[in-house]
């Protein structure tokens, strides 16, 4: 339970969740960390808590640093629970703090946990506070990823707490992105954007034109490991999800209540790969949606298939559309199949729902009755290659 010192005098003194494996229909199979940073300067500031669970492990380790009665500043960048769920305690211990947040940060925690003796700073946007030896610069990103968001940079530490952005759920002995590396790092960095960060592309790109031109040498957010070696990796990656940039590769997900759909999947999947595509396939009952976000974010084209029931799609195919539909990817090619008995509604009802996400859908949606035939898997397979080419050219 040892912070962990960034930088001289500003230590992380978060908690990590080592068994966390669900978070707010997302399932985080590494865990994930609550960070908080504490900067000891003439003015002791904590920036952000953690979920109220962890507080005690929190307080743990700012009393290895110093008397939490002592804190001047509490800054809070985000009113959602698993930052500000510690706050009550943290105000509580510290009936001297002021609590630094936005204009919307103020309205959420007072909406939220409904305190009217917290004494509240209100901080415009570029607006600056000097701590001591040091300055906290505010600026609001707005939808980055609700209303209040806020990131705060201290200019004479190059240092960046840039809460939610740049996060992942990753609990882990490592508090830095060198000592776990790229490939762990950045998986967990594409699920993290693809399931909480993805709707909000135009404000990304906006907050990346502030951030970008800050003097940075180290991104702290408050879930996962800190950047100071990856910045110049991760940054580009998230102008490019921003930009819902995708790569010319396929994803297709689908159920099936007795195979006939999986047999369009495989068909398509063929065509696709006869065009030089590469393919994931994602079966609804063994994946779950949040994973599926994943493969969703940087794939070009999205093959949705479900069988007809009761005369519309199945519920799993409905509950990852659904999430998707809230997630609002953008400039992908889409295409619905299915199989069907009589009515055929199920495709029909998928193929509706891509069209209304303002998908390009080149191609009709594919609905076989019952279980397809040889012929009728040669003719899909041909419609897997021309959504191939139509990709690759
Ligand atoms: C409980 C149940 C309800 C069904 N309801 C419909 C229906 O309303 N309309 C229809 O066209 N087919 C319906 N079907 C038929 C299936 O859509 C058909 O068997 C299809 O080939 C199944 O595809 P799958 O093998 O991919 O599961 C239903 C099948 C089942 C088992």
């Amino acid at each position: 339970m040892k912070p962990v010192e960034l930088k001289p005098g500003i230590y992380w003194v978060g908690g990590i969740d080592w068994n966390l494996r669900y978070f707010h229909g997302y399932v985080t199979p590494r865990g994930t960390t609550y960070n908080a940073y504490l900067i000891v300067d003439e003015k002791i500031t904590l920036v952000d808590t953690v979920k109220h669970y962890l507080c005690d492990e929190m307080l743990d380790r700012i009393k290895q640093i110093i008397d939490p009665s002592k804190i001047d500043y509490m800054v809070s960048n985000h009113v959602e629970m698993d930052h500000s769920g510690s706050l009550p305690k943290i105000m509580e211990l510290a009936p001297n703090a002021q609590l630094v947040t936005s204009p919307q940060g103020q309205k959420g925690l007072k909406r939220y946990y409904k305190k009217d003796n917290w004494n509240f700073k209100v901080v415009n946007s570029g607006e600056e506070l000097s701590i001591g030896s040091r300055t906290l610069k505010f600026v609001h990103v707005p939808m980055v990823h609700w209303p209040d968001s806020m990131v705060t940079y201290i200019p004479e530490e190059k240092l960046l707490l840039p809460n939610d952005a740049f996060g992942q759920h990753i609990a882990s002995a490592e508090r830095f992105d060198d000592q776990l590396g790229w490939e762990i790092v950045h998986e967990e960095a594409a699920t993290y954007y693809a399931n909480i960060v993805l709707p909000y592309g135009d404000n990304v790109n906006k907050a990346l034109d502030v951030v970008t031109r800050l003097d940075i040498d180290m991104v702290a957010p408050s879930h996962g490991v800190i950047w100071r070696s990856l910045i110049p990796k991760i940054v580009p990656v998230y102008r490019k999800w921003a930009g819902n940039e995708t790569d010319p590769k396929a994803l297709i997900v689908y159920d099936t209540m007795w195979d006939s759909t999986r047999r369009v999947a495989l068909a398509l999947q063929d065509g696709l790969e006869d065009a030089g595509v590469p393919v994931t396939m994602r079966f609804l009952q063994t994946n779950h949606i949040s994973e599926i976000m994943t493969d969703l974010l940087t794939a070009r084209a999205i093959l949705i298939g479900t069988p007809t029931l009761n005369n519309g799609m199945l519920p799993t195919v409905s509950a990852f559309l659904t999430y998707i539909r809230g997630l609002r990817p953008k400039k992908r090619i889409g295409l619905a199949f299915g199989s069907y008995g009589w009515g055929g509604q199920g495709a029909k009802e998928v193929a509706g729902v891509i069209k209304d996400m303002g998908w390009e859908t080149p191609l009709d949606f594919i609905n076989i009755q019952y279980r397809p035939d040889g012929q009728e898997l040669q003719g899909v397979r041909e419609t897997g290659k021309k959504l191939g080419e139509m990709i690759t050219n």
